[in-house]
Protein backbone atom coordinates (compact mmCIF):
# COMPACT_ATOMS: atom_id res chain seq x y z
CA UNK A 1 0.00 0.00 0.00
CA UNK A 2 1.19 3.67 -0.78
CA UNK A 3 1.40 5.80 1.91
CA UNK A 4 -0.18 9.49 1.30
CA UNK A 5 0.61 11.71 4.50
CA UNK A 6 -2.30 14.03 5.34
CA UNK A 7 -2.03 17.45 5.89
CA UNK A 8 -2.20 18.76 9.46
CA UNK A 9 -4.45 21.22 9.62
CA UNK A 10 -2.79 22.47 12.97
CA UNK A 11 -5.02 24.16 15.38
CA UNK A 12 -2.45 27.19 16.86
CA UNK A 13 -2.34 29.20 13.89
CA UNK A 14 -5.58 29.26 12.99
CA UNK A 15 -6.58 29.88 16.84
CA UNK A 16 -4.31 32.99 16.70
CA UNK A 17 -5.89 34.22 13.99
CA UNK A 18 -9.67 34.05 15.21
CA UNK A 19 -7.99 35.48 18.64
CA UNK A 20 -6.46 38.12 16.25
CA UNK A 21 -10.01 39.17 15.15
CA UNK A 22 -11.32 39.22 18.25
CA UNK A 23 -8.86 41.22 19.67
CA UNK A 24 -9.03 44.01 17.63
CA UNK A 25 -13.42 43.94 17.89
CA UNK A 26 -12.75 44.20 21.65
CA UNK A 27 -10.75 47.03 21.04
CA UNK A 28 -13.58 49.06 19.24
CA UNK A 29 -15.16 48.59 22.45
CA UNK A 30 -16.01 51.20 25.48
CA UNK A 31 -14.30 48.86 27.79
CA UNK A 32 -12.85 45.31 27.35
CA UNK A 33 -14.74 42.39 27.55
CA UNK A 34 -15.11 40.91 30.72
CA UNK A 35 -15.42 36.95 31.08
CA UNK A 36 -16.15 35.22 34.17
CA UNK A 37 -15.18 31.70 34.39
CA UNK A 38 -17.05 29.35 37.45
CA UNK A 39 -15.36 26.24 37.97
CA UNK A 40 -16.60 23.94 41.40
CA UNK A 41 -13.81 21.49 42.57
CA UNK A 42 -10.62 20.55 41.55
CA UNK A 43 -10.89 18.11 38.76
CA UNK A 44 -6.82 18.49 37.49
CA UNK A 45 -8.14 19.00 33.85
CA UNK A 46 -10.64 21.63 34.73
CA UNK A 47 -8.05 23.50 36.73
CA UNK A 48 -5.54 23.17 34.10
CA UNK A 49 -8.45 24.10 31.02
CA UNK A 50 -9.44 27.32 33.25
CA UNK A 51 -6.11 27.98 33.67
CA UNK A 52 -5.24 28.54 30.18
CA UNK A 53 -8.57 30.30 28.86
CA UNK A 54 -7.84 32.89 31.34
CA UNK A 55 -4.36 33.48 30.37
CA UNK A 56 -5.47 33.26 26.98
CA UNK A 57 -8.83 36.16 27.69
CA UNK A 58 -5.61 38.25 29.35
CA UNK A 59 -3.47 38.06 26.14
CA UNK A 60 -6.37 38.68 23.58
CA UNK A 61 -7.44 41.97 25.67
CA UNK A 62 -10.18 40.78 27.64
CA UNK A 63 -10.63 40.51 31.36
CA UNK A 64 -11.17 37.23 32.97
CA UNK A 65 -11.99 36.73 36.39
CA UNK A 66 -12.16 32.86 37.74
CA UNK A 67 -14.12 31.96 40.66
CA UNK A 68 -13.01 28.32 42.18
CA UNK A 69 -15.37 27.08 44.34
CA UNK A 70 -15.18 24.25 47.18
CA UNK A 71 -15.87 20.82 45.64
CA UNK A 72 -18.92 21.00 48.39
CA UNK A 73 -20.35 23.91 47.26
CA UNK A 74 -24.28 23.77 47.67
CA UNK A 75 -26.38 24.23 44.02
CA UNK A 76 -27.85 27.11 45.78
CA UNK A 77 -24.64 28.72 46.27
CA UNK A 78 -23.93 28.15 42.57
CA UNK A 79 -27.04 29.71 41.69
CA UNK A 80 -26.92 32.53 43.45
CA UNK A 81 -23.53 32.90 42.18
CA UNK A 82 -24.94 33.34 38.67
CA UNK A 83 -27.85 35.25 39.53
CA UNK A 84 -25.38 37.74 40.71
CA UNK A 85 -23.06 37.47 37.86
CA UNK A 86 -26.22 37.92 35.22
CA UNK A 87 -26.90 41.29 37.21
CA UNK A 88 -23.70 42.43 36.87
CA UNK A 89 -23.46 45.35 33.88
CA UNK A 90 -19.59 44.67 33.98
CA UNK A 91 -19.70 40.91 33.11
CA UNK A 92 -20.11 40.17 29.51
CA UNK A 93 -19.83 36.82 29.34
CA UNK A 94 -20.48 33.28 32.02
CA UNK A 95 -19.12 30.27 31.87
CA UNK A 96 -19.47 27.50 34.39
CA UNK A 97 -16.89 24.93 33.86
CA UNK A 98 -17.65 20.91 33.03
CA UNK A 99 -18.67 18.58 34.45
CA UNK A 100 -20.16 19.39 37.86
CA UNK A 101 -19.66 17.52 41.07
CA UNK A 102 -22.17 14.87 41.58
CA UNK A 103 -24.65 16.78 43.63
CA UNK A 104 -25.00 19.31 41.39
CA UNK A 105 -27.49 18.81 38.64
CA UNK A 106 -26.00 20.67 35.59
CA UNK A 107 -29.43 21.76 34.01
CA UNK A 108 -30.59 24.57 36.16
CA UNK A 109 -27.19 26.06 36.47
CA UNK A 110 -27.14 26.27 32.35
CA UNK A 111 -30.69 27.34 32.29
CA UNK A 112 -30.13 29.91 35.19
CA UNK A 113 -26.89 31.97 33.16
CA UNK A 114 -28.46 34.26 30.96
CA UNK A 115 -28.87 33.58 27.29
CA UNK A 116 -27.00 36.54 26.44
CA UNK A 117 -23.79 36.22 28.40
CA UNK A 118 -23.88 32.41 27.71
CA UNK A 119 -20.60 32.01 26.10
CA UNK A 120 -20.45 28.27 26.10
CA UNK A 121 -23.80 28.41 23.95
CA UNK A 122 -25.60 25.87 26.18
CA UNK A 123 -28.77 27.58 27.39
CA UNK A 124 -31.68 25.97 26.20
CA UNK A 125 -32.40 29.62 24.22
CA UNK A 126 -29.49 29.29 22.36
CA UNK A 127 -29.68 26.08 21.52
CA UNK A 128 -33.24 26.92 20.19
CA UNK A 129 -32.05 30.01 18.43
CA UNK A 130 -29.03 27.73 16.53
CA UNK A 131 -31.65 24.90 15.46
CA UNK A 132 -33.50 27.31 14.11
CA UNK A 133 -31.02 28.71 11.95
CA UNK A 134 -30.79 32.06 13.76
CA UNK A 135 -27.37 34.24 15.03
CA UNK A 136 -26.81 32.17 18.35
CA UNK A 137 -23.62 31.83 20.63
CA UNK A 138 -22.63 28.31 19.63
CA UNK A 139 -20.49 26.05 21.83
CA UNK A 140 -17.07 26.75 21.40
CA UNK A 141 -15.46 23.82 20.31
CA UNK A 142 -17.72 23.32 17.49
CA UNK A 143 -17.77 26.70 16.92
CA UNK A 144 -14.08 26.74 16.72
CA UNK A 145 -14.36 23.80 14.22
CA UNK A 146 -16.49 25.75 11.67
CA UNK A 147 -13.62 28.24 12.23
CA UNK A 148 -10.71 25.93 11.60
CA UNK A 149 -12.35 24.52 8.41
CA UNK A 150 -13.05 27.99 7.15
CA UNK A 151 -8.98 29.33 8.02
CA UNK A 152 -7.91 26.24 6.33
CA UNK A 153 -9.94 26.74 3.37
CA UNK A 154 -12.09 23.30 3.45
CA UNK A 155 -15.07 23.97 2.01
CA UNK A 156 -18.19 22.80 3.95
CA UNK A 157 -21.43 23.92 1.68
CA UNK A 158 -22.79 20.98 -0.47
CA UNK A 159 -20.35 17.98 1.47
CA UNK A 160 -21.01 14.68 3.16
CA UNK A 161 -20.48 15.29 6.85
CA UNK A 162 -20.69 12.70 8.97
CA UNK A 163 -20.00 13.18 12.89
CA UNK A 164 -19.29 10.58 15.19
CA UNK A 165 -20.68 11.58 18.64
CA UNK A 166 -23.99 13.10 20.29
CA UNK A 167 -23.11 15.04 22.76
CA UNK A 168 -24.61 18.44 24.11
CA UNK A 169 -21.05 19.74 24.03
CA UNK A 170 -19.47 19.06 20.89
CA UNK A 171 -21.63 16.35 18.32
CA UNK A 172 -25.25 18.10 18.90
CA UNK A 173 -24.35 21.63 17.93
CA UNK A 174 -21.39 20.98 15.39
CA UNK A 175 -24.39 19.04 13.47
CA UNK A 176 -26.53 22.34 13.74
CA UNK A 177 -23.37 24.63 12.39
CA UNK A 178 -22.86 22.22 9.84
CA UNK A 179 -26.42 21.97 8.87
CA UNK A 180 -26.61 26.42 9.02
CA UNK A 181 -23.46 26.50 6.67
CA UNK A 182 -25.39 24.01 4.20
CA UNK A 183 -23.59 20.43 4.50
CA UNK A 184 -25.45 17.23 4.53
CA UNK A 185 -24.93 15.60 8.14
CA UNK A 186 -25.01 12.16 9.40
CA UNK A 187 -25.01 12.04 13.34
CA UNK A 188 -23.42 8.41 14.63
CA UNK A 189 -23.36 7.64 18.18
CA UNK A 190 -22.78 4.36 20.00
CA UNK A 191 -26.04 2.44 18.76
CA UNK A 192 -25.19 3.08 15.29
CA UNK A 193 -25.05 0.15 12.97
CA UNK A 194 -21.94 -0.84 10.72
CA UNK A 195 -19.98 2.39 11.94
CA UNK A 196 -17.68 2.28 9.17
CA UNK A 197 -20.14 2.18 6.38
CA UNK A 198 -21.54 5.38 7.16
CA UNK A 199 -17.68 7.09 8.00
CA UNK A 200 -16.73 5.91 4.98
CA UNK A 201 -19.50 8.07 3.27
CA UNK A 202 -18.02 10.97 4.84
CA UNK A 203 -15.99 13.88 2.64
CA UNK A 204 -15.72 15.66 6.43
CA UNK A 205 -15.85 12.95 9.22
CA UNK A 206 -15.75 14.41 13.03
CA UNK A 207 -14.78 12.46 15.72
CA UNK A 208 -16.05 13.36 18.85
CA UNK A 209 -16.71 10.21 21.04
CA UNK A 210 -14.11 9.98 23.51
CA UNK A 211 -12.56 6.71 22.96
CA UNK A 212 -9.21 6.45 22.00
CA UNK A 213 -8.51 5.26 18.15
CA UNK A 214 -11.78 4.37 17.63
CA UNK A 215 -11.79 5.67 13.93
CA UNK A 216 -9.05 3.27 11.98
CA UNK A 217 -8.03 3.86 8.29
CA UNK A 218 -10.60 1.31 7.08
CA UNK A 219 -13.41 3.69 8.18
CA UNK A 220 -11.91 6.36 6.43
CA UNK A 221 -12.72 7.36 2.66
CA UNK A 222 -9.07 8.14 1.01
CA UNK A 223 -8.74 12.02 0.64
CA UNK A 224 -11.18 12.48 3.24
CA UNK A 225 -10.74 15.37 5.49
CA UNK A 226 -11.10 14.49 9.12
CA UNK A 227 -11.34 16.60 12.33
CA UNK A 228 -10.26 14.41 15.80
CA UNK A 229 -12.42 15.86 18.86
CA UNK A 230 -10.63 13.54 21.33
CA UNK A 231 -8.78 14.06 24.86
CA UNK A 232 -8.19 10.76 25.45
CA UNK A 233 -5.67 10.67 28.63
CA UNK A 234 -3.70 7.31 27.81
CA UNK A 235 -0.45 5.71 29.31
CA UNK A 236 2.18 4.94 26.77
CA UNK A 237 4.91 2.61 26.37
CA UNK A 238 7.18 4.57 27.61
CA UNK A 239 4.64 4.27 31.03
CA UNK A 240 4.13 7.84 30.79
CA UNK A 241 0.74 10.02 30.75
CA UNK A 242 0.18 11.62 27.10
CA UNK A 243 -2.88 13.11 25.44
CA UNK A 244 -4.17 11.02 22.28
CA UNK A 245 -7.46 11.83 19.76
CA UNK A 246 -10.36 9.55 18.80
CA UNK A 247 -8.40 8.45 15.12
CA UNK A 248 -6.27 5.85 14.88
CA UNK A 249 -2.14 7.47 13.46
CA UNK A 250 -2.58 6.13 10.83
CA UNK A 251 -5.61 7.44 9.52
CA UNK A 252 -3.09 9.90 7.96
CA UNK A 253 -2.18 7.54 5.51
CA UNK A 254 -5.54 7.73 4.06
CA UNK A 255 -7.34 10.84 4.41
CA UNK A 256 -6.17 14.54 2.95
CA UNK A 257 -5.89 16.32 5.93
CA UNK A 258 -6.22 15.54 10.28
CA UNK A 259 -6.50 17.40 12.91
CA UNK A 260 -3.38 16.81 15.96
CA UNK A 261 -4.10 15.66 19.41
CA UNK A 262 -2.72 17.99 20.99
CA UNK A 263 -2.46 21.12 18.86
CA UNK A 264 -5.59 21.05 16.93
CA UNK A 265 -9.34 21.54 18.41
CA UNK A 266 -8.42 22.23 21.68
CA UNK A 267 -6.42 25.70 21.15
CA UNK A 268 -9.83 26.39 18.54
CA UNK A 269 -11.69 26.17 21.72
CA UNK A 270 -10.14 28.42 23.54
CA UNK A 271 -9.73 31.13 21.00
CA UNK A 272 -13.43 30.68 20.12
CA UNK A 273 -13.84 31.38 23.72
CA UNK A 274 -12.96 34.49 23.27
CA UNK A 275 -14.85 35.15 20.15
CA UNK A 276 -17.87 34.33 21.96
CA UNK A 277 -16.79 36.83 24.45
CA UNK A 278 -16.29 39.69 22.19
CA UNK A 279 -19.68 38.67 20.67
CA UNK A 280 -21.59 38.63 23.57
CA UNK A 281 -20.06 41.82 24.91
CA UNK A 282 -21.39 43.33 21.69
CA UNK A 283 -25.30 42.09 21.69
CA UNK A 284 -25.40 43.74 25.23
CA UNK A 285 -24.18 46.85 24.13
CA UNK A 286 -26.42 46.88 21.31
CA UNK A 287 -29.39 46.69 24.06
CA UNK A 288 -32.63 47.45 22.87
CA UNK A 289 -31.48 47.35 19.01
CA UNK A 290 -30.14 43.88 19.83
CA UNK A 291 -33.15 42.69 20.72
CA UNK A 292 -35.13 43.41 17.72
CA UNK A 293 -32.83 42.19 15.87
CA UNK A 294 -32.75 38.62 17.33
N1 LIG B 1 -18.46 24.61 30.22
C1 LIG B 1 -17.49 24.01 29.55
N2 LIG B 1 -17.12 24.48 28.34
C2 LIG B 1 -16.10 23.89 27.67
O1 LIG B 1 -15.76 24.30 26.54
C3 LIG B 1 -15.44 22.76 28.26
C4 LIG B 1 -15.88 22.31 29.50
N3 LIG B 1 -16.91 22.96 30.12
N4 LIG B 1 -15.34 21.23 30.08
C5 LIG B 1 -14.27 20.49 29.47
C6 LIG B 1 -14.22 20.68 27.96
C7 LIG B 1 -12.85 20.39 27.36
N5 LIG B 1 -12.37 21.66 26.83
C8 LIG B 1 -11.10 21.84 26.32
C9 LIG B 1 -10.55 23.09 26.14
C10 LIG B 1 -9.24 23.24 25.69
C11 LIG B 1 -8.46 22.17 25.40
C12 LIG B 1 -7.05 22.36 24.96
O2 LIG B 1 -6.56 23.47 24.89
N6 LIG B 1 -6.33 21.28 24.66
C13 LIG B 1 -4.93 21.33 24.26
C14 LIG B 1 -4.05 20.53 25.20
C15 LIG B 1 -4.42 20.59 26.63
C16 LIG B 1 -3.58 19.71 27.53
O3 LIG B 1 -2.37 19.53 27.26
O4 LIG B 1 -4.14 19.18 28.49
C17 LIG B 1 -4.79 20.72 22.89
O5 LIG B 1 -5.65 19.93 22.48
O6 LIG B 1 -3.79 21.01 22.24
C18 LIG B 1 -8.99 20.91 25.55
C19 LIG B 1 -10.30 20.75 25.98
C20 LIG B 1 -13.31 22.61 27.05
N7 LIG B 1 -14.39 22.09 27.65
Amino acid sequence: MTTGTATRLAGPPAAEAVIATASAQAAGLPTPPHLVIVRVGDDPASVSYVRGKAKKAGEAGLRSTVHALPEATPQADLLALVATLNADPDVHGILVQLPLPAHIAEEPVLEAIDPDKDVDGLHPVNVGRLWSGRPALAPCTPAGIMAMLAHYGVAVAGRRVVIVGRSRLVGRPLAGLMLAADATVTVAHSRTRDLAAITRSADILVAAVGRAHLITPDMVAPGAVVIDVGINRVVGEDGKSHLTGDVHPHVAAVASALTPVPGGVGPMTVAQLMANTVQAAERQRSGALGELLR
